[in-house]
């Protein structure tokens, strides 16, 4: 309990740090270096930085990869990828490779409808709620006239307001459900100002609805705020080939490959277990690209894996079929995704990737993030149904175990060629650092 702070929030970014060092660490000296030697020594910068968030004392890396080569609806595309887990930049290279030589990724954005609600309590008749509804739908939308004329004017807006009524989940619970454009905004904050004047209006209206009791008249809103599942705000991104083509290096028995690979996604379409793995594949690639673009990875992550649960049991976002000898691998999910707003103007490095992605649409940028989707979930199920995730995987890994034995430039050289015809495991490369410096 003596490590309670009062008031921390406007100490300045040194005092912060320093209670930070006294309370917590025993090497303070250590611990004071290593948190400045991760500030920018440009001031302004580093400012900006410290400013994204609160209490910012220092910053955080993750590396920033490319994955090269993506053909998609046959325009070429080098997809930043900001994540901390090796192989996942060379898997989705190596997909990227692949299906260059296979006519590319083809895309298709279905639908971009974002959602938002009003959650309220009325105690009362709901034919005279429902009516009550009809009589003032149009002052929702007007009330929000100095929220919505830009947003209006560039072609988007309000699509709809309508009043569902979930008492049989909980008594006198009802919604406004309202739907929106939001173009090339993820539009959280457009969205949850919206709901908030409508939930003032909706208030106001009804205290002097002259058919509602007294008891009518109070509605009590609960919070009005966006829902982060948009299942009709949706992409797809798919891969096909004649199967004799899937033939390559790795793959020298192309029925046989098709057969397994389909295998393994209708295992994962029927098992959750397997299909939350299998789609942690695919957010491998998924979340790189929503971080290097600035976007919000969260708000991304709950949609996606609500998507996977709609029809009551968690499956695989992505599917198979080998017809009339074609071999069809896509992906079908709900991505909220921005290229104007937070922080897509404010990071130089979220601006730098949308410059490579050349700067795209949100609904350009929809179809790259679902592709990045689909290139890793086909490198992980092709190396699962063929060599084996780890021969790939701890390949890349070897770095990251030769960094943990501090390895100089010479032993990784040397332990680097070893592994080139031995198995990597952990055991088996601290095994080869020890022999090495017998
Ligand atoms: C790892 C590879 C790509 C090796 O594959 P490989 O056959 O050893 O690669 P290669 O040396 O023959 O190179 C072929 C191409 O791969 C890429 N590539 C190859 N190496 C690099 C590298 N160092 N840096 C950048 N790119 C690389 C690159 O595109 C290269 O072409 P090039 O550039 O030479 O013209 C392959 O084994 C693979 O795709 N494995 C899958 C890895 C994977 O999925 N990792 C994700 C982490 S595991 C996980 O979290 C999820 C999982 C697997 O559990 C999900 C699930 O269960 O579904
Ligand atoms: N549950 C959630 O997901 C929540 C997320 N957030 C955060 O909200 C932020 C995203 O909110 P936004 O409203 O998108 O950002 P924002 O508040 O920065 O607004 C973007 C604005 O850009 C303007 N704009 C300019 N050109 C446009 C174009 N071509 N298309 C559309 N709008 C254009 C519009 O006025 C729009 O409202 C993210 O940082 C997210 O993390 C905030 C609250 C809740």
């Amino acid at each position: 309990m003596s490590n309670r702070i009062a008031g921390f929030s406007k100490l300045s970014k040194t005092e912060k740090i320093e209670w930070l060092l006294n309370t917590y660490f025993t090497n303070i000296e250590a611990s004071r270096d290593l948190i400045k030697q991760y500030w920018n020594t440009n001031e302004k910068l580093q400012k900006l930085h410290d400013e994204f968030i609160e209490n910012t004392i220092t910053n955080y890396y993750l590396p920033l990869g490319i994955a090269p080569n993506f053909s998609i609806n046959d325009s070429l595309y080098a997809i930043p990828m900001a994540i901390e887990e090796s192989s996942v930049v060379a898997a989705a290279s190596k997909s990227a490779k692949f299906w260059l030589e296979r006519g590319g990724f083809k895309t298709k954005v279905i639908s971009t409808v974002k959602i938002g609600q009003v959650h309220f309590i009325y105690n009362g008749d709901y034919d005279k709620l429902s009516s009550f509804f009809d009589s003032v739908k149009s002052k929702l939308i007007e009330s929000t006239n100095d929220i919505t004329k830009n947003m209006e004017r560039r072609g988007g807006g309000i699509l709809g307001i309508e009043l569902r009524n979930k008492t049989t989940d909980i008594d006198n619970y009802y919604q406004l459900h309202a739907t929106f454009e939001t173009l090339d905004a993820m539009g959280a904050n457009f969205i949850n100002s919206c709901l908030e004047q409508f939930a003032s209006t909706l208030k106001d209206e009804a205290l002097i609805y002259d058919k509602f009791s007294e008891e009518e008249k109070s509605i009590d809103i609960v919070m009005s705020i966006l829902s982060n599942y948009v299942p009709n705000c949706l992409v797809r991104a798919e891969v096909s080939c004649a199967i004799e083509d899937l033939k390559s290096k790795d793959i020298p028995n192309p029925e046989i490959f098709a057969s397994k690979f389909k295998q393994a996604v209708n295992i994962a379409e029927v098992e959750p277990y397997r299909a939350v793995t299998h789609n942690k594949g695919i957010m491998n690639g998924i979340d790189a690209v929503v971080l290097a673009t600035g976007n919000d990875f969260r708000a991304v992550e709950a949609g996606v894996h609500a998507y996977a649960a709609r029809e009551g049991k968690y499956s695989s976002l992505t599917h198979c079929t080998i017809d009339d000898g074609v071999f069809k691998f896509w992906l079908e999910i709900p991505l909220a995704l921005g290229t104007v707003g937070g922080l897509t103007s404010l990071h130089p490095l979220v601006k730098f990737s949308l410059e490579m992605l050349k700067n795209p649409t949100a609904k350009e940028l929809m179809q790259i993030v679902a592709v990045a989707g689909l290139a890793q979930n086909f490198a992980a199920v092709k190396s699962l149904t063929t060599t084996g995730i780890q021969q790939g995987h701890m390949k890349m890994h070897l770095m990251n175990i030769l960094n943990q034995f501090e390895a100089t430039s010479e032993e990784k050289t040397n332990l680097i060629e070893h592994f080139k015809t031995n198995t990597v495991t952990h055991s088996a490369v601290v095994e080869a650092i020890e022999n090495l410096r017998r």
